[in-house]
C-alpha cells in the first residue's frame, strides 16, 4: 500500500517545532499547593535531583536526605518528595534563615529567590500575629523542612533554567475550608498566613470542595515568588510535565501540583514579547462632516495618544460616499479618544473592538549624511535584521540641502544602516523606542 502521509524525522520534527524564546513555565495548583509538592513537580518536570541535593548540602544545618518516590493520587501517577531531617528544637528567625542561606554560597539567583520566598513568608507571619518582622520564629522541623524546599525549589528552577525566565505565571491557587492543627492549636483553612501571602500577590482562588488544608504558607510563598503573573497556561512549546504529590490521599480529589516547562512561544531569545500591549480599535462611518474637518481630527487624535489614526473611503446608505474613521488606542487613551470622535464628527455611535498586535523589536538609530542626520528605525525578527526603514522627511531635508533626489538619499541611507550591523542599544547613536 502506497503511504500516503509522510512524518518529519524526529530532528526535523524537533526543528520545526523548536522555539528560539527563553523557558517558561506554568503552575497548576487547582488541587492545592505546598512547598514539597512544587519541589517534587519541578523534579517530576526534569530538575536535577543531584543538583538539588548538593546545593541543599550547602546549607550549614542538620544533615537532611532528599529522596523522590513514585506514587498514586486519586489514580494518577505523582512524585513524592521525602525529607528526611532531624527534629533538632532549634528555633529561628528570619536573620538566623537568611544567614543560612547566604552562608551557602548558592548562585546569586538562587540566594535572591530564596531570601526573598521567606520573606514573602516571614511578612506574612509577622502582619497575621502582629509582631514585628524580627520576633517571627520558624520552628523545628517545620523550619528545616520549610529551608529545603524554599531553597530546593530556588536550585530546582535554577537547574530548568527558570530563574529569569519572564514567563512564569501560575493559574488560580485551590486552598481548602475546614480547620487544621498547627502548633498554636486549630486555625481556620485557608490558614491566615496563606490569605495574607495570596491577597498581597494577587493571586486568582479556585473554588474547590475539599475541606482539608490544600494550601500552605510555604506553598503560597513559593507561589507567589514564582508568579510573574497569575492566569491560564502562557504561548509555550512544551518539554515537560511534573506532578507533584501531597502526602495525603484523599478520597475525592488527586492531591497534586502540576507544573508544565517550555519555551516562550511569543518571546525573543531575550525575552522581548512579540506581542505588544492589546489595543482597541475605533470605527465609525460619517457620510456627513465638513471634508475639512479630517485632518485637523486626525492630528488631534495622534496628539492625544492614538497609536494610528486614518480614514478610508466607503459608500453608504443611499449611494452616498462617505469615511470609515478608524482609531488604534491604548485603553488608557480610549475615553479620550471617544470624546474627540463625538465632538468633531456629531457621529451618535462608535464601535470598539479589542486588537492584538504583533511587533518586531527594534531600535533607532541615526545616520550621518553630511553635515545632517537621518534618522532610521530598524527592526528585528529574532537576531535578525529585517527592516531599515530611513525618515522620509530626514532623507527629505537632507536631499534639499545637498541639491541631490530624495530617492538617492533613501537608498544610500538605507544602504549603510543595514551594513552598520550594530546590534540595538550598542551603538552610540541607538537608541530604543517605544513606537
Ligand atoms: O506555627 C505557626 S505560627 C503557623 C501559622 C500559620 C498561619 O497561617 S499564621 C499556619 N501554620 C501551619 O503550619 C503548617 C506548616 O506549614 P508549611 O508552610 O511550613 O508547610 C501548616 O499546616 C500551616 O497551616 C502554622
Ligand atoms: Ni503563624
Amino acid at each position: 500500500m502506497t503511504e500516503l502521509l509522510t512524518t518529519a524525522e524526529p530532528a526535523e520534527a524537533a526543528e520545526a517545532g523548536a522555539a528560539t524564546g527563553p523557558a517558561a513555565l506554568w503552575v497548576d495548583p487547582s488541587n492545592g499547593a505546598a512547598g514539597d509538592m512544587l519541589l517534587a513537580a519541578l523534579l517530576d518536570a526534569g530538575a536535577s535531583l543531584a543538583a538539588v541535593r548538593q546545593g541543599v548540602a550547602r546549607l550549614a544545618v542538620e544533615p537532611v536526605a532528599l529522596e523522590l518516590e513514585a506514587v498514586r493520587r486519586h489514580g494518577l501517577r505523582a512524585a513524592r518528595l521525602i525529607v528526611t531531617a532531624p527534629d533538632s528544637g532549634t528555633h529561628r528567625d528570619l536573620a538566623a534563615v537568611t544567614a543560612i542561606i547566604t552562608r551557602a554560597a548558592l548562585p546569586p539567583a538562587v540566594h535572591a529567590f530564596a531570601v526573598s520566598a521567606f520573606n514573602t513568608l516571614a511578612r506574612a507571619e509577622a502582619r497575621v500575629h502582629g509582631v514585628p518582622l524580627a520576633d517571627i520564629h520558624f520552628h523545628e522541623v517545620g523550619a528545616l523542612d520549610a529551608v529545603v524546599d524554599l531553597v530546593g525549589c530556588a536550585l530546582a528552577l535554577a537547574d530548568l533554567g527558570l530563574l529569569d525566565a519572564p514567563a512564569r505565571v501560575v493559574g488560580p491557587v485551590a486552598v481548602g475550608s475546614g480547620t487544621v492543627r498547627t502548633g498554636h492549636g486549630p486555625m481556620p483553612v485557608p490558614v491566615p498566613a496563606v490569605l495574607e501571602i495570596l491577597s498581597g500577590a494577587g493571586a486568582p482562588i479556585a473554588a474547590h470542595p475539599a475541606a482539608m488544608e490544600l494550601c500552605t504558607p510555604s506553598g503560597a510563598a513559593l507561589l507567589a515568588t514564582i508568579a510573574t503573573s497569575w492566569g491560564p497556561p502562557p504561548a509555550l512549546v512544551p518539554h515537560s510535565v511534573g506532578v507533584g504529590a501531597g502526602t495525603k490521599d484523599p478520597p475525592g480529589h488527586p492531591n497534586i501540583l502540576r507544573v508544565l516547562v517550555g519555551t516562550s512561544a511569543d518571546r525573543d531569545a531575550d525575552g522581548t514579547p512579540w506581542l505588544g500591549e492589546p489595543l482597541h480599535r475605533v470605527d465609525t462611518t460619517i457620510d456627513d462632516v465638513d471634508p475639512r474637518v479630517w485632518p485637523d481630527l486626525l492630528e488631534q487624535l495622534r496628539a492625544v495618544g492614538a497609536a494610528d489614526a486614518w480614514c478610508t473611503p466607503v459608500l453608504m446608505r443611499k449611494g452616498r460616499p462617505g469615511q470609515l474613521l478608524s482609531v488604534l488606542t491604548a485603553p488608557a487613551q480610549l475615553d479620550l479618544v471617544c470624546r474627540l470622535v463625538f465632538t468633531y464628527t456629531g457621529t451618535l455611535g462608535v464601535r470598539v473592538s479589542t486588537v492584538q498586535r504583533r511587533r518586531l523589536r527594534r531600535d533607532q538609530i541615526a545616520m550621518p549624511y553630511g553635515d545632517a542626520a537621518v534618522r532610521v528605525k530598524r527592526g528585528y525578527l529574532g537576531d535578525r535584521l529585517v527592516s531599515v526603514q530611513p525618515e522620509y522627511d530626514d532623507a527629505l531635508a537632507v536631499a534639499q540641502r545637498a541639491d541631490v533626489p530624495v530617492a538617492r538619499v533613501l537608498d544610500e541611507v538605507r544602504a549603510v544602516a543595514r551594513g552598520a550591523g550594530a546590534p540595538p542599544e550598542a551603538g552610540p547613536l541607538s537608541e530604543a523606542t517605544t513606537a
